[in-house]
């Protein structure tokens, strides 16, 4: 429902106007019982579908004569419109009088008619909305309110915008009752007698039948609300986030304070700052104010409004990233122009249904912004909230994408925005959304149009939602209960939804359970509970999707790790692999993944790996118990838990997993999986036969570590000391292989069984890229690193190298071939994991991150969620303790 306030988008709108055959008008008038009484709104519909305002404008004329004479020159005296009030001698006295062409009014219609025919009690509007067109909640107190007084609430202006609405309604029943074939014309009185085919249905009915076709339902035929409220909603908010991003716009393209942010050379341009600036910009030209003026009218809605300035200054930032882009290629005074393009534009189109049929969609977007540096345009939607399914949400911006990709003929990007309860961005680019709106939408639109013919009584209802948590946050949940008795609440809620998905990039994730060649399972394991219903349910959504994409699975079971359900499908014979590991982005379109699913070729099935809605922590006390083990115990590390619940350790013995390269990008949870496998070193093995080399250039990933007794050397955070730290275990390993050499042993644990043991030694080097950069450091390191890697497994000499950012000139090949062992966070791209991992394994990129990792046990790759230990520090201390105090 756009609010429109300033001239160039209300005169804007009014040239639009224009082009429509018909509108359905009303207005509000200030000091109306005054002998001075002036026009203060203009509420527009022009789609006589809408019945929750959606598609309704109000144009804000207070004082503006010059508007309502624009007004009045273009759409009244234009004898191409017609005009419809409902009591139109009233209106026409503020909109051109006589000079008003074209006009029709509904009062008059019904003034034609019999009260008692048309079992009415009386002629006003919204009587007839509620008697003859089964609209409820009608609201009559904003009536008479002050029209005059700004700013105007949200319930004022929804009390506006509905006028239009019932209007369009009612003026369509009554052009019906009066047509020569009434029985033909489906009259709105919809309870008993549906619209099929509706002319057209808006982006956000679309949605609303993707969350639920009863909500679509029930929205269509009775109006109400058809927005899932999300639990813990604030309260007070309204469209205020949506009115603030566009006031953002607006407010940086007319103030010349914005551009003079970009006035500096490009290469000095840093986003932080500037985000800053235009944050504090904005809060004292529009956000302060705004503010004040809530806070005198309306105070308790200041609290949420403070809360939704978080969600602006995220909303900002974003903004500022894209412009500091953009000004590579435009001047200061044109980036704020050239980046964003439109602000709500209104899009249309007529699909081919499956069925031969067609079905308009219309719908209007809040922004269209550029991205110089990847040439693409992006549509932007803000919402309040995160949406509670997130592949409906995805469904209205890929429709809005597409809409406009067909008019002006250019692929265009998909982000939604959102302000609570914290900002989020998710961004869909058009080969993600192209696929989806082929495949799913013409799908839908049929489904949405037969659901529509549906009646009480008939069999096969819309079904329940899709996803059975949505009812609780369900706005008409009473009216849908005793609108379909008819079926019983514990059926499965898939039973007849055809909800959407996407898949995976291919991978060769093996199955979990099969090498333990390296791995060993902790006798401490403990076994994570058989799926639960919530799986099975994930899992026949997904057979479902896929059926809609032409693909026929079987359901076979669910396993749940910690982090991720693995889904079990069977494809049915004549259905290739390949057709489900193509689908990965749609899977992840359709499911509202942030990442693809993992899809992989198992043996006797393909697996899917979705994140799991109640994801757990693998605690490292849960699964690593303090025990000191003997000078011969092998010398394992912590990995991760795998599916079934079990912990997968490496024996750093044995030369596939005696060194390792670790990768994973910032957030993906590396630091904590460090930490949890040198803790697990730690609580096995004494300080007299285990030494460890810590480098942290960062300072972050051990300081708990600093003081433990195990330390080789102290721990190391500058490059010269790496480098010597390096040069000292080069030469220990050449010691140790002279002492090998003298007792005749061939390695340490052959060393140690005859001899005084020996400690091992593990040295882990966090931020490695951090000291490639320089030449020098770089060949002192490799070349380090190679001789290591190459000899000192036997020596009892480990390392453990780890990288944020594993690219090709930090890794190089030299260092891969040296390090066997692979453990792949999440990576900040499919490159990246691909480094880490070896050949073409790019999946590591769409992990969940927070010790979502992949580990490479010879030719198998394991999906594994590290240990967490939050309470490390006690963990140490009791290590510590007997120690010192002995
Ligand atoms: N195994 C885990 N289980 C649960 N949460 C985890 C796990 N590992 C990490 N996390 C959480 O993920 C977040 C990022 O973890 P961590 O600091 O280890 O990431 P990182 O990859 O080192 O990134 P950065 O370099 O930004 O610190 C933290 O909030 C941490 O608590």
């Amino acid at each position: 429902m756009p609010y429109l306030t300033t001239p160039a988008d209300i005169r804007s709108l009014i040239a639009q106007l224009t082009t429509y055959p018909i509108l359905w008008l009303d207005t509000e008038v200030a000091d109306w019982q005054t002998p001075n009484p002036k026009l203060s709104l203009i509420q527009v519909l022009f789609n006589s579908d809408d019945r929750t305002g959606e598609f309704a404008y109000i144009l804000d004329v207070l004082d503006r004569p010059d508007l309502i004479q624009n007004f009045v020159v273009e759409i009244m005296c234009n004898e191409a419109i017609e005009k419809v009030f409902h009591n139109a001698a009233y209106d026409l006295k503020f909109l051109g009088g006589d000079w008003a062409q074209n006009v029709t009014c509904t009062f008059k219609i019904v003034r034609r008619m019999s009260k008692r025919k048309l079992g009415i009690s009386n002629r006003k509007l919204k009587t007839l909305a509620k008697e003859l067109c089964h609209f409820t909640d009608i609201d009559i107190e904003e009536q008479t309110s002050d029209w005059g007084r700004r700013p105007l609430s949200q319930k004022q202006l929804h009390y506006a915008r509905m006028d239009t609405v019932y209007l369009a309604h009612v003026h369509q029943y009554l052009l019906q009752l009066n047509s020569p074939k009434p029985a033909v014309l489906t009259p709105p009185d919809t309870v008993n007698k549906p619209t099929a085919n509706p002319s057209s249905f808006s982006v956000t009915q679309v949605r609303v039948a993707f969350e639920c076709a009863r909500l679509f339902y029930l929205g269509h035929h009775f109006g109400g609300m058809t927005m899932f409220l999300p639990p813990g909603k604030v309260l007070g908010i309204g469209s205020a986030f949506h009115d603030l991003s566009n006031q953002f716009v607006k407010t940086a393209r007319q103030d010349a304070q914005f551009a003079n942010l970009f006035n500096s050379p490009v290469d000095q341009l840093k986003v932080e700052p500037i985000a800053t600036q235009m944050q504090a910009l904005f809060y004292d030209r529009v956000f302060f104010p705004y503010l004040q003026s809530v806070i005198q009218t309306e105070p308790s809605r200041a609290p949420a409004l403070l809360q939704l300035w978080n969600g602006l200054k995220g909303l900002i930032r974003r903004w500022a990233t894209l412009l500091v882009s953009n000004r590579q290629v435009c001047s200061a005074e044109e980036v704020i122009e050239k980046t964003f393009l439109v602000q709500e534009l209104s899009v249309q189109h007529q699909f081919l249904l499956p069925n031969g049929t067609q079905q308009q969609i219309r719908g209007r977007f809040d922004s269209l912004v550029y991205d110089f540096a990847n040439h693409r345009l992006c549509v932007v939607e803000y919402k309040t909230y995160q949406s509670l399914d997130q592949s409906a949400q995805l469904a209205q911006v890929a429709l809005y994408s597409y809409m406009l990709r067909e008019r002006i003929g250019v692929p265009i990007d998909s982000a939604v925005y959102t302000a609570l309860p914290d900002w989020k961005e998710l961004t869909f680019t058009w080969n993600e959304l192209e696929t989806t709106v082929h495949h799913l939408i013409p799908h839908k639109l049929q489904q949405m149009q037969q659901w529509l013919t549906w009646q009480q009584g008939q069999p096969n209802p819309p079904p329940p939602a899709a996803q059975a948590h949505l009812c609780d946050s369900c706005p008409q949940r009473q009216k849908c209960q005793t609108f379909f008795p008819d079926i019983p609440t514990n059926r499965s809620v898939y039973d007849s939804v055809s909800k959407p998905i996407a898949a995976p990039p291919s991978t060769v994730i093996q199955p979990p359970r099969q090498n333990p060649i390296q791995s060993t399972k902790s006798p401490s394991s403990v076994p994570e509970p058989a799926p639960s219903n919530e799986s099975d349910r994930m899992g026949e959504r997904l057979v479902e999707t896929l059926q809609s994409f032409g693909i026929e699975t079987a359901y076979q079971g669910a396993a749940l790790a910690p982090a991720f359900i693995r889904v079990k499908l069977k494809p049915n014979p004549g259905v290739k692999v390949n057709s489900i590991l193509r689908l990965s982005d749609d899977l992840r379109v359709q499911l509202g993944l942030t990442y693809p699913p993992l899809i992989a070729p198992q043996a006797g099935y393909v697996s899917v790996d979705l994140p799991r809605p109640d994801r757990q922590l693998a605690t490292f006390d849960r699964y690593i118990p303090l025990q000191a083990q003997p000078a011969t115990a092998p010398v394992q590390i912590a990995i991760g838990v795998d599916l079934e619940g079990q912990l997968v350790e490496a024996d750093l013995s044995d030369p596939n997993t005696c060194h390792f390269l670790v990768g994973g990008t910032t957030g993906s949870g590396k630091s904590e999986f460090l930490r949890s496998l040198l803790l697990s070193l730690l609580v096995r093995h004494s300080p007299d036969y285990l030494k460890i080399g810590l480098v942290d250039p960062k300072r972050v990933t051990f300081p708990e570590f600093e003081q433990i007794p195990w330390l080789y050397t102290p721990v190391v955070k500058d490059s010269d000391r790496a480098i010597a730290l390096m040069n000292e275990l080069v030469a220990e390993m050449d010691r140790r292989y002279q002492q090998f050499e003298q007792a005749k042993c061939p390695d340490l644990a052959t060393y140690n069984q005859h001899q005084a043991p020996m400690p091992r030694i593990v040295c882990i080097f966090d931020e490695y890229a951090d000291f490639m950069a320089e030449k020098e450091t770089r060949s002192a390191l490799e070349l380090n690193i190679k001789r290591l890697g190459a000899m000192a497994r036997a020596a009892g000499i480990h390392l453990i190298i780890a990288t944020q950012r594993p690219e090709a000139k930090v890794v190089t090949p030299l260092i891969r071939s040296n390090l066997p062992g692979r453990v792949a966070l999440r990576t900040a791209s499919e490159a990246d994991s691909a480094i880490i991992l070896g050949g073409r394994q790019i999946e590591a990129a769409y992990l969940l991150g927070k010790g979502d990792l992949l580990y490479q046990a010879g030719a198998h790759l394991l999906r594994l969620q590290s240990l967490f230990a939050p309470s490390m520090d006690d963990t140490l201390s009791q290590l510590i303790a007997p120690r010192s105090s002995s």
